[in-house]
């Protein structure tokens, strides 16, 4: 059970509606400064202070326009807002692309509605607020103000003898015979939602707010039990993304898993620059505006009239559909132009496009899948965007620096389990088992050893390797990196160079990482309203005799496979990786595949 069976439910509180006693409280107060700020601005000129300014830019579809125009912004409330949440969609940002800016400001463009383009970013009530404020009200909304901040200094003294007196220890958690019950009859998803709430409180004031006799752990275990009722997840995946957060936080990143994130597309500089492109999609009833001031290619599709996915523009190859994260891995690689490239798991190629693109068609992007099957979308995407520097080849990555070394810079943007993104594959959160955080690592370590080894550490522009997930799990990504620093000292961790982004962790439940493993970087779809994502960027310092190693995925596997047995983490079930194996499945079912289509597997001219 899932979103599916929460939408049939009546709306019950939100987390921030359950916390709203302070943030109303933090809000009138910003409010009243609003207000204040405001009224001062009306004021006659030599007495007002200068209000902040901020420039912000929409496209929107009902008026075809694209605005930029100066509003004054209360700074109090964005600083509040900015402070909570760092979205990578900031449309208060200013745009610093200079060919969109001339686009702003091009005749063709007519103003949009102020108050369209500012909503998001503010209250209902504050729109509300400054709208009163003119002239004419002047002197009742100044008695208004007067009565409101007796009323604050009325709660502020309760509020001081509230203090004294002991909050009331909530009675959260079911009795034995109340759980019983609910197990036996569909669960009511807002008593659940509710009390996932409550529980939420009493973890955050434990001391204060706990039931006497009840221990953490009973209040953490209902709470695990109802992340599962409400939405959906397995025990165990539930319990292990619930550990990356305070309990609080964890509550959000669920939620926000229940959404999706925004539609956003990238501009394909090799064929179109991003005003025209905005212009054409505008022209034909697209409602969009630029993703943020991080990158100067993106831009967010709120609606359409059109299918995104097959516009001419989309068919020329002007732009790619792209989530937002992942231009992040890209940015962090810095591809420079001329250089030799590789990209390890390129399949569909959105990463590999975008390299090629920044590149300007220079130099040479080697783009590799294992997967032969998915090749297909890479080498369709790299004729549709016009990537003339690309070479598409089908190994195992781990047979890299074996096949061809050297390269300026790789990136690797690993195979996952896909804890990032839940939203769009909801799959995962029944899916995924213990095994696969033990298989999937396992994998990507020898993967990102081969990343190392595949890199010229001499390269005079780069040396650089990038490792990627669309995964939040630990187990993924600090654990990967730290094994990398560790079984290759000849690399060490360098600042991605994105503005954004949480910190990776140093130590996790009683694992210490090196402390540089900070410089890696986290994304979350509730602080960024972006995939789950995870970047780190190494630099290579010196060659090393892997380097030279003829060592192939087979060889790399036997190795890690006995490392792993070593410390007991591979046990009997663990998969086998037999590559002769897989040939032999792989070439029976091409057979098969074959004979069903009438064609004669062993006829001479088939290759299999
Ligand atoms: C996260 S996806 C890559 C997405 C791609 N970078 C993009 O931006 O479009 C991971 C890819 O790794 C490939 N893969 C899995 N195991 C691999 C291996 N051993 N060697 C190379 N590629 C592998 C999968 O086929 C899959 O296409």
């Amino acid at each position: 059970m899932g979103r599916k069976a929460k939408d049939k439910q009546s709306a019950p509180p939100s987390y921030e509606e359950f916390h709203g006693i302070q943030k109303e409280r933090n809000s009138k107060r910003s409010r009243r400064a609003k207000a204040i700020e405001n009224s001062a601005s009306k004021k006659p000129k030599k007495e007002t202070s200068p209000s902040p300014k901020k420039k912000s830019t929409k496209v929107t579809r009902d008026n075809l326009d694209i605005e930029e125009d100066d509003q004054d912004l209360p700074h109090v409330d964005l600083e509040e807002l900015n402070a909570a949440k760092k979205s990578l969609f900031e449309d208060s940002a200013e745009e610093d692309d200079d060919d969109f800016q001339d686009a702003l400001d091009a005749d063709e463009f007519v103003d949009s509605d102020e108050d369209e383009r500012e909503k998001p970013m503010f209250s209902d009530d504050e729109d509300d607020d400054l709208e009163e404020l003119n002239a004419t009200n002047m002197e009742a909304l100044s008695r208004k103000l007067d009565e409101e901040q007796e009323l604050e200094a009325l709660e502020a003294e309760e509020e001081l003898v509230q203090t004294n007196v002991p909050e009331p220890r909530a009675i959260v958690l079911p009795t034995p015979e109340e759980k019983e019950l609910e197990a036996s009859q569909p669960p009511d998803l807002t008593v659940v939602r509710t009390r996932m709430i409550e529980i939420v409180k009493v973890l955050e004031k434990f001391k204060i707010l706990a039931q006497e006799g009840k221990s953490r752990s009973q209040y953490v275990d209902q709470l695990l039990e109802d992340i599962c009722t409400y939405f959906g997840y397995t025990p165990f995946l539930a319990e292990k993304l619930f550990n990356l957060f305070s309990p609080s936080e964890a509550i959000e990143f669920f939620e926000a898993n229940e959404i999706a994130r925004p539609v956003t597309v990238r501009t394909n500089t090799l064929k179109a620059r991003r005003r025209d492109l905005a212009q054409k999609l505008v022209n034909k009833g697209v409602n969009l505006q630029p993703i943020g001031k991080w990158t100067k290619v993106g831009l967010q599709i709120f609606d359409s009239q059109v299918p995104i996915g097959a516009t001419p523009e989309y068919l020329a190859g002007h732009y790619i559909l792209q989530a937002a994260s992942s231009f992040l891995p890209v940015m962090a690689l810095d591809p420079q132009e001329n250089e030799r490239i590789l990209d390890m798991a390129a399949a569909p190629g959105g990463k590999t496009t975008f390299i090629s693109a920044m590149m300007k068609n220079t130099g040479c992007v080697f783009a590799n899948d294992s997967n032969k099957a998915r090749t297909k979308s890479l080498i369709a995407n790299i004729h549709r965007l016009g990537c003339r520097n690309t070479v598409v080849s089908n190994y195992d990555a781990r047979e890299f620096p074996k096949v061809i070394g050297g390269f300026d810079r790789v990136l690797l943007d690993a195979p996952c389990s896909g804890t990032g993104v839940i939203a769009k594959d909801s799959n995962v959160k029944v899916a995924r088992t213990e095994k696969d955080f033990i298989q999937i690592p396992y994998l990507q370590r020898q993967l990102l050893l081969s990343a190392i080894d595949s890199v010229n550490a001499n390269s005079r522009s780069g040396g650089i390797i990038v490792y990627s997930t669309c995964s939040v799990a630990v187990e993924e990504n600090e654990a990967v990196v730290n094994y990398a620093l560790k079984k290759r000292p000849n690399v060490r961790l360098v600042d991605t160079g994105l503005t954004i982004g949480k910190p990776g962790f140093t130590s996790y439940r009683g694992m210490k990482y090196h402390p540089s493993v900070n410089l890696t970087r986290r994304y979350y779809p509730h602080t960024y309203n972006v995939d789950g994502f995870f970047v780190a960027k190494f630099k290579k310092i010196h060659s090393s005799i892997h380097d030279e190693s003829k060592a192939g995925a087979k060889e790399k596997e036997a190795a890690a496979r006995s490392e792993g047995a070593e410390k007991g983490i591979i046990k009997d079930d663990f998969a086998h990786f037999d590559s002769d194996e897989d040939k032999e499945l792989i070439e029976t079912s091409f057979k098969r595949n074959l004979k069903r289509r009438g064609i004669n597997p062993n006829a001479k001219n088939i290759q299999l």
